[in-house]
C-alpha cells in the first residue's frame, strides 16, 4: 500500500471518532491528552480491512502458520486478516472458562509452529506480553508482533528486550504529523500531545520474570525449585514443617477424608496416614464429632508424621471467623493446623484467623481458584488472593488452585479434583490426573478424596497416587534450574 493511503486511512479514523483529545485515564492510571480507541473499527468494515491490510504489510516475516490478536480490539483485525491471507487464528482467553476444557487458547495448534501477533495499540506493552507468554508457554513460537499504533509510552522497548519484535504501522507522533499537516488539529493540540509522549516514554511492564526478582536477585520460579530449597525461602513454620515431611516421606498426597462417622476417619487415617503428609477433613459432615476424635487424629497425625487440614472454607468478617474457627462444637483451631478460608472478605478474615490462633502453630490456605464447573474465581480475584496473601505470610502458607496462580516460592499450591482419570462427577466436580495436577497446573500437593476413599483398596490406591504425583514432583524439579 501507499503512503497516502495510510494518511487517508488515519484521517477516516479521525473522522468516526477513534481519535480523542481531552484527559483520559489509561489502563496504567495515567493520565493522558489523547486517547486512541479502535474497538469502533469492528461499525466499519471497509475501514476494518483496510486496517488489517496495513497491519499485514508490515510483517517481518513471511512463514506464519498462525496468527493471534490480542483481546478485544486484536482479535477482529486478526480474523480478518486470517481470513484475508488464509493463516489460522488462535484466540488467548481473557480468563480461563470454569467449565469443559479450561482452555486458556482457542483455536488448534501445533507445538513449534511460528505465530504473528496482532494489537491494535501499546502503552507499557503488557497485554502483548501477556498473550505471547501464554502462547509460548503452549510451545509456540512467537517473535513479532505487529501494531497499529505505538503510543510511544516504552511498550516497544519493554517487549524488545523481552525478545519481541514489534513493528508499528504508526506512531503517536506519526499520527499527530498526520492530523496537523491536514489541519484536524491546532499546533497546541500537537503540542501538547508532543510534550506528553516526550514525559511518559518509559512506562514500565510487570513480567512473570520480574515478579520473580527481589531485590535485583533473580529468583527461580516457585515450579522449578525443589521442597528442600524452598524449606529456607519460606517464613512460615508449617511450611517448612509440611516440606520437610513431604521430604522425608516422600510423598506429597493430601487426602480428602470426607466421611460421616469418626470412625471412618480415624480408620482411613491411620491405614493412609503412612502415605500421606496431609489430612484434609470436612468435620461438618461427620455425625458423631466430639472433641475425643480430634484428640486421637492428633495422635494419629504424631505417630505416622503428617498434619491436620480442616478445609472449612472460612468466609466472613474478622470477628465471625475468629469466633467460627476457636469456638462451636468444632473447635477447628486447637487441632487443625491448616485451615481453608475464601479471600472473598478481604484481609479481616486471615486477621481474624490469626488473632484466634493466637501464639499455636497454625495457618491457613487461600482458596483461590475451585475446580467445582462454572468456578466464579476470575483472574482478578486470584490476583487479589495473591495480593491478600503477600501481605499476610505470617498466617498464609499457599493457595488451593487449580492452576501455577503464584511463582512465589513461599507460598504452597494444594490442587483437588485429582483423580487416576481425567472426569467429571454428576455435580460439577472436575478431576484431572495426578502428572496434570503437578506438571501442567503447577501442583505442590494433590488432595485426593473419592478417588482414594471409595476404592475398594484406599490403600494400594493411595500408594498409587502417592508414587504418580511425588514423581511428577521429581520430573518438574529436575526440569528447573535448583
Ligand atoms: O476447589 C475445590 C476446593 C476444595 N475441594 C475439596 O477437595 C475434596 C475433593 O474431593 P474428591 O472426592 O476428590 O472430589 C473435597 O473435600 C472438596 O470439598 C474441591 O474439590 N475443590
Amino acid at each position: 500500500m501507499e503512503g497516502n493511503v495510510l494518511e487517508e486511512c488515519v484521517l477516516e479514523l479521525f473522522r468516526i471518532g477513534v481519535v480523542k483529545f481531552g484527559s483520559f485515564t489509561l489502563k496504567s492510571g495515567m493520565q493522558s491528552p489523547v486517547y486512541f480507541d479502535l474497538r469502533i473499527i469492528i461499525s466499519f468494515p471497509k475501514l476494518l480491512e483496510t486496517v488489517a491490510q496495513l497491519m499485514w504489510e508490515k510483517r517481518p516475516g513471511t512463514d506464519y502458520q498462525l496468527v493471534c490478536g490480542v483481546a478485544y480490539t486484536g482479535i477482529p483485525i486478526a480474523t480478518v486478516i486470517s481470513n484475508k491471507q488464509d493463516v489460522p487464528m488462535v484466540i488467548r482467553r481473557k480468563e480461563t472458562k470454569g467449565y469443559g476444557t479450561k482452555k486458556m487458547v482457542e483455536g488448534i495448534y501445533e507445538k513449534n509452529q511460528e505465530c504473528l501477533m496482532i494489537e491494535d495499540v501499546i502503552v507499557s506493552g503488557s497485554s502483548v506480553y501477556e498473550t505471547v507468554e501464554t502462547l509460548v508457554e503452549l510451545g509456540l513460537e512467537v517473535k513479532d508482533a505487529v501494531v497499529f499504533l505505538d503510543r510511544e509510552q516504552g511498550g516497544a522497548s519493554n517487549l524488545t528486550a523481552l525478545g519481541i519484535n514489534i513493528i508499528p504501522v504508526i506512531t503517536l507522533t506519526e499520527l499527530m504529523e498526520i492530523l496537523l499537516k491536514h489541519g484536524r488539529v491546532n499546533q497546541d493540540t500537537y503540542n501538547s500531545v508532543k510534550e506528553f509522549v516526550a514525559s511518559h516514554n518509559d512506562t514500565s511492564i510487570v513480567t512473570k520474570a520480574k515478579i520473580s526478582c527481589k531485590n535485583g536477585i533473580k529468583v527461580t520460579d516457585r515450579k522449578d525449585q525443589t521442597f528442600e530449597s524452598r524449606i529456607s525461602t519460606t517464613n512460615h513454620p508449617l511450611s517448612r514443617r509440611l516440606f520437610k515431611i513431604m521430604l522425608r516421606k516422600k510423598t506429597n498426597l493430601c487426602v480428602a477424608a470426607d466421611v460421616a462417622t469418626s470412625q471412618q476417619l480415624l480408620s482411613l487415617a491411620d491405614q493412609l496416614g503412612p502415605h500421606i503428609c496431609l489430612l484434609k477433613t470436612h468435620v461438618d459432615l461427620m455425625s458423631d464429632f466430639t472433641l475425643d476424635t480430634t484428640q486421637e487424629l492428633k495422635e494419629l497425625a504424631e505417630k505416622h508424621n503428617f498434619l491436620l487440614f480442616e478445609d472449612r472454607k472460612f468466609g466472613d468478617i474478622g470477628n465471625t471467623v475468629a469466633k467460627q474457627y476457636s469456638g462451636g462444637a468444632h473447635k477447628v483451631v486447637e487441632w487443625a493446623h491448616l485451615v481453608t478460608a475464601h479471600a472473598l472478605p478481604g484481609p479481616g478474615v486471615i486477621e481474624g484467623l490469626a488473632s484466634a490462633a493466637q501464639d499455636q502453630e497454625r495457618g491457613c490456605v487461600l482458596v483461590s481458584q475451585m475446580s467445582s464447573v462454572g468456578a466464579l474465581t476470575s483472574n482478578e480475584y486470584v490476583n487479589g488472593c495473591s495480593r491478600l496473601a503477600e501481605n499476610h505470610t505470617y498466617f498464609v502458607v499457599g493457595f488451593v488452585s487449580q492452576s501455577s496462580v503464584s511463582g512465589d516460592s513461599r507460598f504452597i499450591l494444594f490442587t483437588p479434583g485429582v483423580q487416576l482419570e481425567k472426569s467429571v462427577d454428576g455435580l460439577g466436580q472436575q478431576y484431572v490426573t495426578p502428572r496434570a495436577a503437578v506438571l501442567e497446573r503447577g501442583a505442590d500437593i494433590i488432595i485426593v478424596g473419592r478417588g482414594i476413599t471409595q476404592a475398594s483398596d484406599p490403600v494400594a490406591t493411595a500408594i498409587t497416587y502417592k508414587h504418580q504425583a511425588f514423581s511428577a514432583y521429581e520430573e518438574r524439579v529436575a526440569g528447573g534450574t535448583s
